[in-house]
């Protein structure tokens, strides 16, 4: 079972936590992985590494989204641990976003439980009391930009084809507010505005303009300078740190967590509509034939 916005819920069959791998690591620490979670701590440092593996481009499945969730509570539970680095395992992307076979074909009740799980990944992210530094290793459209827009400190790799965004009018649907309230957030009004019409992705050069990285560096040193901001950040003491990142942060969860059933039914009856499925399953025929 798994806490989900202060509810208990069942994990879904297939995401079994009894599969999980709990060993010592050299440190003494506890590691522990589920399937598409792997978590490399550094208790010494207070700091643990998330690895995203849900190949071939972790899209954000309902079972990997509950499975990072069940991982956020365990760290975010264990004094152990003072700072996070989200990075992805899968070479070349961060993650895809919401994995769109979530939102095709489905019935509301799966729309409903999907969403439910998408808002309570931003609200824990969003909401850490931990550093969150994101090691951007690779393409971060719509869900996956979103992810690393919920981190205090991003660093992207430099390949150009490591583009990063809220892409979702591409793909004929809209951001929903709290991802355009957390992008003016971090860009600024004018520059979401027009990243958000347009679905702009972003190349590294341009993103570290706009402001929706804080760092771009060659490949080889993501994992390093990640942990050189960790560091800096950790340096400051948790409590002042945390009452301000709450102070900054609060609002805009607010403005999620006060209308999060109707946020729910919003994107079940948008989502449920003959057009919008249509729109996706058009995009999703050309992901899968691109490479035809
Ligand atoms: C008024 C009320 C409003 C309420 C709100 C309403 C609506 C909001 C709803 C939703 C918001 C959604 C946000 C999202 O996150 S949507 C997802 C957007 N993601 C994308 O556009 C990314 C698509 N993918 C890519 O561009 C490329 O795959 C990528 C650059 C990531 C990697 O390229 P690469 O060439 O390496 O790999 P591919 O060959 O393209 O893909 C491999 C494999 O994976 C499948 N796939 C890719 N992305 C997804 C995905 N997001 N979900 C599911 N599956 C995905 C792809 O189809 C290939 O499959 P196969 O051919 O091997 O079977």
């Amino acid at each position: 079972m798994a806490l989900l916005a202060g509810r208990t819920v069942l994990l879904r069959a297939g995401v079994r936590l009894g599969a999980e791998a709990a060993t010592r690591g050299g440190n003494g620490a506890r590691r522990f992985a589920s399937h598409r979670v792997l978590v490399e701590p550094d208790a010494a440092a207070g700091i643990a590494t998330i690895k995203l593996k849900n190949p071939p481009v972790n899209s954000l499945s309902l079972e990997f989204l509950t499975e990072l969730i069940i991982c956020l509570e365990k760290l975010e539970n264990d004094k152990t641990f003072r700072g996070i680095i989200l990075t992805s395992d899968c070479p070349g992307i961060f993650s895809a976003g919401l994995d769109l076979r979530e939102m095709c074909g489905k019935n509301p009740a799966h729309y409903a439980e999907y969403w439910r799980a998408v808002q309570e990944i931003w609200l824990k992210l969003y909401l850490s009391n931990m550093v969150l530094v994101a090691a951007i290793n690779g393409a971060s459209p719509a869900g996956g930009c979103l992810m690393a827009l919920t981190c205090d400190y991003r660093v992207l790799a430099d390949n150009p084809r490591y583009r990063i965004g809220l892409n979702e009018t591409l793909l004929g649907i809209i951001a929903p507010f709290w991802f355009k309230d957390n992008l003016v957030n971090t860009i600024g009004h004018r520059a979401a505005d027009r990243a958000l019409q347009l679905g702009l992705l972003f190349p590294p050069t341009e993103a570290l303009q706009v402001g929706m990285v804080d760092q771009v560096v060659p490949e080889d040193q993501i994992h390093s300078t990640a942990l050189s901001v960790m560091s800096q950040w950790l340096a400051i003491p948790d409590h002042a740190r945390q009452l301000t990142k709450s102070m900054m942060r609060k609002a805009t969860a607010d403005h999620l967590i006060k209308q999060r059933e109707a946020d729910i039914q919003n994107f079940v009856s948008f989502i449920s509509k003959d057009s919008i499925q249509k729109s996706l399953q058009v995009y999703l025929e050309k992901l899968k034939q691109k490479k035809h």
